[in-house]
């Protein structure tokens, strides 16, 4: 039987996903049934109102929380199958995190952040030191490796946010309003520079944003409206860059 190409699976899969909280004595469905499939190569902008899921959809992909129903896969494997430690270890090895706050550590300089994730997965020493700087290298702040976090502009701790994210190279980026608490000249370098990056790694990025002008950039608009995930193609679908 001839086998598949390597990147013809999904790298990730939503097959009828319904997400419900309580609310009181009422149940609150946040998604209903929703499925999408997402692949590498692909910059993808997630839009919806304050409140429609958009966090709730990356949290349940990330393996933070769990679906109430339907099946979550991250290359092919059954996120709601797997044990707490293999979700915690997918999540380390396969997802790269950007939050809109940056979440660095203060009591880590700015190198020591981007290597956290290489530590967390056993890597230490010259080798990640090295990644470390490379990535600091690419994101413009190779001279800042010894600050601290406190030191640095906004848009310059989002870019720190940026290397780490990428640093053990996972194949899915996923990011929660990641230029929320930029200025737009700044956010939209941090987004040129995600952007960069993660078509240059042939990887895929999940952005969650309020701005629907990135809608120009991205190769698919995905909204959430009332739990279903409307998708349609974005602008660079248009200037060919998949
Ligand atoms: N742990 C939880 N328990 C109960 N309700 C929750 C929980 N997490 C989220 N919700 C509810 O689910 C809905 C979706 O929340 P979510 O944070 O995913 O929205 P969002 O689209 O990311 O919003 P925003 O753009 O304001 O950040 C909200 O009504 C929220 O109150």
């Amino acid at each position: 039987m001839p086998s598949s190409p390597p990147d013809s699976r999904p790298l990730v899969e939503l097959r009828a996903v319904t997400k419900s909280y309580a609310e009181g004595d009422s149940v609150r469905e946040v998604l209903s049934g929703t499925s999408l499939a997402l692949h590498r190569g692909e910059f993808v902008v997630l839009l919806g109102r304050s409140g429609s899921g958009k966090s709730t959809l990356l949290n349940l992909i990330s393996g933070i929380d769990q679906a109430t129903h339907g099946e979550i896969l991250v290359e092919g494997r059954d996120l709601g199958r797997l044990p707490e430690r293999d979700r915690t270890l997918l999540r380390r090895e396969r997802i790269g995190f950007i939050f809109q706050a940056f979440n660095l550590l203060p009591t880590l300089t700015v190198e020591e952040n981007v290597r956290l994730p290489l530590e967390l997965l056993g890597r230490s020493g010259a080798e990640a030191s090295a990644r470390a700087r490379e990535l600091l290298g690419r994101v413009g702040l190779e001279t800042r490796a010894n600050s601290f976090p406190d030191r640095l502009s906004g848009g310059e701790q989002q870019r720190v946010a940026v290397a780490r994210a990428l640093a053990h190279s996972p194949p899915l980026l996923l990011a929660d309003e990641p230029t929320g608490n930029l200025d737009e000249e700044t956010g939209g370098q941090v987004l040129d520079l995600l952007e960069g990056l993660t078509r240059q790694g042939n990887a895929c990025a999940l952005i969650v944003t309020h701005e629907p002008a990135m809608a120009a950039r991205a190769d698919r608009v995905l909204t959430l409206e009332h739990g279903r995930l409307v998708d349609r193609p974005g602008g660079a679908r248009g200037r060919g860059t998949t």
